[in-house]
């Protein structure tokens, strides 16, 4: 779709007349969950646009703090270490200015970090269907989770694991794959209702 056509499209502009009014009333960051390749790096970007509000995204603050690839430091020092890392990140995030968070796939799945996210910020599920999640994951291997068998079996498997924690967000967004400015004003929507 060129710009024009998204930018004249209903649904934009109804991204775009909802998301004044959402700015001025939240007063809280906007965190994404939801497993990997569901597209919270991608749509916490164009949703922070449409708010005019910052944008984090909490693997890259990991490896900006470490100078290292998520992948280099589940191989140098283990996924315990960056998991501690994770912690850290996103309960130093909850205390700063309310924006929009993207986490990795397993931040909300720690109890700690989840009871801090719910109690300080919207988390917002982002959920989509198996066969969509290994097709997106497919396309960059920078997933060390992803490295040790068959993508779509332990993508299953992390989906059965982690539901239950992902279902305590406070917003469940099924996505698909229309365009996202389409996921963002549904994510504005929902949170505008539930405010
Ligand atoms: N709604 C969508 N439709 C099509 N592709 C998408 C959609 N959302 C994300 N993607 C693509 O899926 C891949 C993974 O997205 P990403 O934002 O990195 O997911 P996450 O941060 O949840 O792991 C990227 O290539 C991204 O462009
Ligand atoms: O689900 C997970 O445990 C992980 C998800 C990844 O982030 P994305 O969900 O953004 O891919 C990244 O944090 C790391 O590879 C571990
Ligand atoms: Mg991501």
């Amino acid at each position: 779709m060129t710009q024009s056509q998204s930018s004249h499209s209903p649904s934009a502009t109804s991204a775009r007349a909802s998301s004044g009014s959402l700015a001025a009333r939240l007063d809280r960051p906007i965190v994404l969950v939801g497993l990997m390749g569901v597209g919270k790096t991608t749509v916490g970007r164009r949703l922070a646009e449409a708010l005019k509000r910052s944008f984090v995204d909490v693997d890259h603050e990991i490896e900006r703090a470490a100078d290292r690839t998520v992948s280099e430091i589940f191989a140098t020092h283990g996924e315990a270490y960056f998991r501690e890392g994770e912690r850290r990140v996103v309960a130093r995030l909850m205390g700063e200015k309310a924006g929009v968070i993207a986490t990795g796939g397993g931040a909300f799945i720690d109890a700690d970090t989840r009871a801090l996210i719910l109690d300080k910020g919207v988390a917002v599920w982002l959920d989509c269907d198996l066969e969509t999640l290994v097709e997106r994951t497919s396309r960059r291997n920078t997933r060390p989770l992803l490295r040790g068998g068959d993508p779509a079996k332990i993508l299953a498997e992390l989906k059965e694991q982690r539901s239950d924690s992902y279902a305590q967000a406070h917003i469940h967004i099924v996505t698909d794959d229309g365009p996202h400015h389409r996921t963002v004003s549904r994510i504005i929507e929902a949170i505008d209702a539930w405010l």
